[in-house]
């Protein structure tokens, strides 16, 4: 039997608290609902007492929500609960989450409290909560480095006064993971009635181990993982949520446990928070980072090339991504690199494909990048066989909000000058229908994508279209800071090489 492993998101709450990320109501309900699209158990909306503006996030997005629980934080203080539960009343599964610190250290310095006093405190506070809902949360702030013994005492006082979920934070992040699953394991152990009850970990980031002690936690028996996307939150951040779904679901075999999370929502719930907070991922950000699934070194790359599997633990399909990323460098090989040259449409002799792949080498070692345009001027070196036959002339588009946009084309063959209009579904799509009724091939768009190369206002857009002409696909390229210009160009250039090919069949 496969246990649920239920996932507690609080970007909104947690996640928040990372300096730069604050949201605002409408920005918090546009992540409430992807989280619930995605398939969170719990999503923690934020700290109603925090502010007005929070107040009215939590309220909304409770308001909203239909199969998410919707918690909302408070200090184990009257005041905090209450307005909690005028935030969140309305939701169609609530929560009042509240929490006390357990530690000496945050007791004596921050609570100024004995032991005594925030056990009758944590045990009020869980009673007056429950007055209000029937789904009540107890966190014990810096349990990792509380009194275990103490710990349990005010774990098994909260379930009597009502908690139904106990969480048990690494607060600070300074648990390892053989410890926090001893820990967990001690609870588990010696709090009576804690089998009525589901158990929480929230854990921190501080030294890298968040997502290790999650899961170390719920081989010990936990059942709730609380997280955030893209591991944000205080300081170093939280257990990253993308990171626990996809252990879980990858490494089935080990834990045999399960969450709601439609994993397939991981990479479009990831951008949209970058959108929002304008805080970008690492490259090397497991699961949502840009280079999760990219490969640079030859010998990794030419395992992908005979079975994916070689070096992808999990497929970027399941996460959401369309696919894997082969970047041509200085680690690359000649397998790579010749199918590369393949999927480009380019077909070099034996000795053509290693004098290129010999200056492609020389040319890594030297720049940090190597870019599709590098490997096309090396290629042209060496193979004479790519000659254009349409060059672009000139062209002009019309196009506006409420017109149909059109275009003139002019391009040259040899000496002849030819000249067409056509309209289309936006600029590109008009100059592509224009260049389509010179050229005379039946062809395929297949794919076209526009990305900036550089940076600013004037930053180089680099066009990739690809064109399928009798079942082979043919990658046109160009660079231009005008992004009709590199469309058109690129367009062109794939139009050349399937000329290339006809003319040299011929
Ligand atoms: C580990 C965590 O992430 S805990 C959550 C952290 N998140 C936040 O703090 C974000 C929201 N916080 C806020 O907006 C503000 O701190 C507020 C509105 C909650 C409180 O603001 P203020 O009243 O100005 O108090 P301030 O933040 O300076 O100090 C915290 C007070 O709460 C007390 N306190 C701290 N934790 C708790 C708790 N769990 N239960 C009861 N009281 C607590 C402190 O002892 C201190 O009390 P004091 O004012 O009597 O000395
Ligand atoms: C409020 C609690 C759960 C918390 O964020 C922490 O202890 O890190
Ligand atoms: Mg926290």
């Amino acid at each position: 039997m496969k246990n649920h492993i239920k996932i507690f998101d609080t970007t909104l709450r947690d996640g928040e608290q990372s300096p730069g990320c604050s949201m605002n109501t409408k920005e918090k309900l546009e992540l409430a609902k992807q989280l619930e699209k995605l398939g969170v158990d719990v999503i923690e909306a934020g700290f109603p007492a925090a502010s007005n503006g929070d107040f009215e996030a939590v309220k909304l997005i409770a308001n909203t929500l239909n199969t998410s629980t919707v918690a909302g934080l408070s200090r184990a203080l009257k005041s905090d609960i209450d307005r909690t539960w005028e935030a969140i009343k309305d939701a169609k599964k609530p929560r009042i989450h509240t929490f006390i610190a357990t530690s000496d250290l945050h007791m004596e310095y921050k609570l100024k409290k004995s032991k005594e006093e925030v056990l009758k405190i944590a045990v009020d506070m869980v009673s007056h909560a429950k007055n209000y809902c029937e789904d009540i949360e107890f966190s014990a702030e810096d349990a990792s480095r509380s009194d275990w013994d103490f710990l349990c005492q005010v774990f098994e006082s909260v379930i009597k006064a009502g908690a139904t979920v106990l969480n048990i934070p690494d607060t600070v992040g300074y648990t390892v993971p053989s410890e926090y699953y001893d820990l967990i394991s001690y609870v588990k152990n010696n709090v009576k009635g804690i089998e009525n009850v589901d158990i929480s970990v929230h854990c921190h980031n501080d030294l890298g181990m968040g997502t290790a002690n999650s899961l170390s936690a719920i081989k010990a028996g936990a059942n709730q993982i609380e997280c955030t996307i893209n591991g944000i939150g205080e300081r170093a951040g939280n257990t990253a949520l993308e990171e626990v779904v996809m252990a879980i679901n990858t490494r089935k075999d080990f834990f045999n446990n399960y969450t709601n999370v439609n994993s397939t929502y991981l990479t479009a719930t990831s951008k949209l928070l970058t959108s929002i907070t304008g805080i970008h991922v690492q490259p090397n950000k497991a699961i949502v980072g840009e280079n999760a699934f990219s490969h640079e070194a030859g010998i990794h790359q030419h395992g992908v090339l005979n079975n994916k599997e070689t070096y992808e633990i999990m497929t970027p399909e399941s996460v959401g991504l369309n696919k894997n990323k082969m970047v041509l460098g200085k680690h690359s090989g000649r397998h790579i690199f010749e199918d590369y040259l393949i999927k480009s449409g380019y077909s070099l002799s034996k000795n053509e494909l290693n004098a290129a792949f010999v200056k492609f080498k020389d040319l890594a070692d030297k720049k940090k990048k190597v870019y599709a345009r590098d490997i096309d001027a090396i290629v042209r070196e060496e193979s004479i066989k790519i000659i254009d036959t349409f060059y672009l002339e000139d062209f002009s588009i019309s196009t506006g909000k409420t017109s149909t946009s059109s275009a003139i084309i002019t391009l040259k063959r040899g000496d002849d000058v030819v000249k067409e209009v056509a309209m289309g579904d936006g600029p590109i799509d008009a100059a592509y229908n224009a260049i389509l009724k010179i050229v005379n091939l039946k062809l395929n768009l297949e794919d076209y994508t526009i990305n900036s190369i550089t940076e600013g206002r004037d930053a180089q857009g680099e066009a990739v279209v690809k064109l399928k002409h009798n079942e082979k696909i043919y990658t046109g390229r160009a660079i231009n800071t005008d992004i009709i210009a590199s469309s058109i160009e690129a367009y062109l250039n794939s139009i050349n090489k399937i000329y290339n090919d006809i003319e040299n069949l011929q």
